[in-house]
């Protein structure tokens, strides 16, 4: 919706029937209700013709991109492939740009990350984001800025996709502590501590501290921890509150924390937040027994 500003976009979905109601209503209502699509933004369900730009965003749950890439492989050769998925495929440990680099070696891998709720970015409310791929990539960031959505390129994909996929395993902690009445005090001291180990692995797997430090990391860890928009954070309160949540919402951190945990104990890194999330997801541990482990571990210097 932001980027139709910039000229014609072409959107592809993989249900033809989702696609003929978008095209005569002019509104995504399964996924992005009360959004009226510009003009200039075409729906197709054909493949073909959603691969002709030079340029394709992929906007999908990160445990669909392998299958995706692999499936489209060939359409994909010699395109710029900006990913917009946060998360760790579970099934090889990549994320994003390592899976598109692994898939599609012809195509140019980047990733677009950072504070974002897709509702305030159509809604066209001020939003900062991190785009960042192993070249140069300032024609790709001019491209893909609009009026209201301002990028920042970086040369750290790595680091920028680490980012977010490792807050929103902190955001479900954060959500458990606060559906738990633990408090907010409690809260902050887990984004600060889920901080410190999200940059730990990140920089153990070789990417910037200041990548962490900027939109992509520390700028999507507050906004996840902090807004009930976040799907993340209300999985982690309902989860917190011993309340049901809606098992098709998509909870990127749930299979992250999984990935995550079998990462850091494979690199030697100690990340107990993200192993208590991966337990209490996959209900192995009660919320009482999570809090107790992290107060009772080891006193040290900060
Ligand atoms: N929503 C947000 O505010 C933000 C989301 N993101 C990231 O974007 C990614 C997608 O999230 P989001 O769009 O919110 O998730 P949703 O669950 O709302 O939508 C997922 C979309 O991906 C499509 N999809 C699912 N599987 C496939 C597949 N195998 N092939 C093609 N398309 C597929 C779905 O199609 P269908 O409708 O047919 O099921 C749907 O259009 C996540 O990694 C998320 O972290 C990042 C920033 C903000
Ligand atoms: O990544 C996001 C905000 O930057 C969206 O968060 P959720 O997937 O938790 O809704």
């Amino acid at each position: 919706v932001t980027l139709a500003q910039n000229g014609p976009v072409t959107l592809w979905a993989r249900d033809a029937a989702h696609v003929a109601e978008m095209q005569s209503s002019r509104r995504n209502d399964r996924r992005l209700p009360m959004t009226v699509l510009p003009e200039n933004v075409s729906v197709t369900a054909e493949i073909e013709a959603a691969t002709q730009a030079p340029v394709l965003l992929l906007a999908m749950p990160m445990q669909q991109m392998g299958g995706f890439l692999t499936a489209h492989a060939a359409r994909l050769a010699g395109k710029t492939l900006v990913a917009c998925s946060k998360g760790i495929d579970l099934t090889t440990g990549r994320g994003p740009t390592e899976l598109i680099a692994a898939a599609c070696p012809d195509a140019r891998a980047a990733i677009l990350t950072g504070p974002s709720f897709a509702a305030d970015i159509a809604r066209g409310l001020p939003t900062a984001l991190t785009l960042a791929c192993a070249e140069d990539c300032e024609a790709l960031q001019t491209q893909l800025s609009t009026p209201t959505l301002r990028l920042y390129r970086s040369t750290d994909p790595l680091g920028a996709e680490l980012g977010g996929a490792l807050k929103n395993v902190i955001a479900i902690a954060a959500g458990v502590v606060i559906g738990a009445g633990l408090g907010d005090s409690a809260r902050a001291a887990l984004m600060t501590r889920g901080f410190a180990e999200m940059s730990r692995l990140a920089l153990r797997l070789g990417a910037r501290a200041e990548t962490l430090a900027g939109l992509s990391g520390f700028g999507d860890l507050v906004l996840t921890c902090t807004s009930a928009q976040s799907r993340n954070f209300r999985f982690g309160q309902a989860l917190g509150a011993g309340e049901d949540f809606d098992p098709t919402t998509t909870v990127e951190g749930v299979a992250t924390a999984k990935a995550v945990s079998v990462l850091a104990q494979r690199r030697g890194v100690e990340m107990p937040i993200a192993t208590m999330v991966a337990a209490l997801s996959e209900h192995r541990i009660t919320v009482s027994d999570a809090a107790q482990a992290l107060l009772s571990r080891p006193l040290k210097e900060e």
